[in-house]
């Protein structure tokens, strides 16, 4: 589902955050990407969305090549990779139907699919009956909910968090992983970086760690 070849990363700045990453998560499976902080972790993610390009290898989503995609397919990349942020960069002047619905409406699709989808999403993440209310007025949990609803809407095959739960308080980082587990038990792929140590053992799943750039253990 996705594959690293060799993955190096050196900023232009001359930091090398990513050398000789290779790792092949199976389509369905659930990862922790773990490591301490400035170990790689969210360079790897970015990677991964296109958001940065590696120095060295080769990425794969499916048959596509990441690293050589041209800039013309990368929105179309975007929507089969839904992502979540700590910092759910949720728009506040917008009610939480329309920060679900943004990408989909910038997708073109006709009206009436986009109610569909975007209540289905925040159904799936137990938010219905919040849609016409701004993100300002929910917890933060809450808020995080309808990040997750909003990289949902476009039905993604392949879910990438980057410390979802660093602004939660306990309980609410566990129900938020608990909504990854349950879209990973639903066949979705998913990869979540977290400094959380107790999530992968909590959930009995596998760890990627990073260690200075580096792949420690699988
Ligand atoms: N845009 C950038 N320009 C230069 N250096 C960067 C850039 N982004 C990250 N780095 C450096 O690359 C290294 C890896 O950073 P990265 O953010 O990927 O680590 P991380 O494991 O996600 O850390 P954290 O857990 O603190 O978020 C760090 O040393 C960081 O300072």
């Amino acid at each position: 589902m996705l594959r690293l070849d060799r993955v190096s990363k050196r900023y232009p700045q001359g930091h090398t955050a990513l050398q000789g990453v290779s790792l092949d998560l199976a389509p369905g499976s659930m990862h922790f990407l773990t490591g301490h902080s400035g170990a790689g972790k969210s360079t790897l993610l970015k990677l991964a969305t296109a958001m940065e390009r590696p120095s060295g290898g080769r990425i794969f989503f499916g048959d596509e090549e990441i690293t050589r995609i041209p800039r013309r397919r990368i929105p179309h990349l975007r929507r089969a990779i839904g992502t979540v942020f700590q910092d759910h960069k949720l728009l506040y002047d917008r009610t939480v139907f329309d920060n679900v619905a943004l990408a989909l409406r910038v997708a073109g699709f006709p009206h009436r699919r986009i109610r569909g989808r975007v209540q289905a999403a925040l159904s799936k993440v137990g938010l219905e009956g919040h849609q016409n209310k701004a993100p300002i007025t929910l917890s933060g949990g809450e808020q995080q909910r309808v990040a997750i609803a909003r990289a949902l809407v476009n039905k993604p095959s392949l879910l990438l968090a980057d410390e979802p739960t660093g602004n939660l308080d306990h309980k609410l980082a566990n129900e938020v992983m608990n909504l990854f587990h349950e879209f990973h038990q639903f066949g979705v792929t998913v990869l979540v970086a977290t400094h959380d140590l107790g999530q992968p053992e909590r959930l009995g799943l596998p760890q990627i760690q990073l260690q200075e750039g580096q792949l420690a253990a699988q």
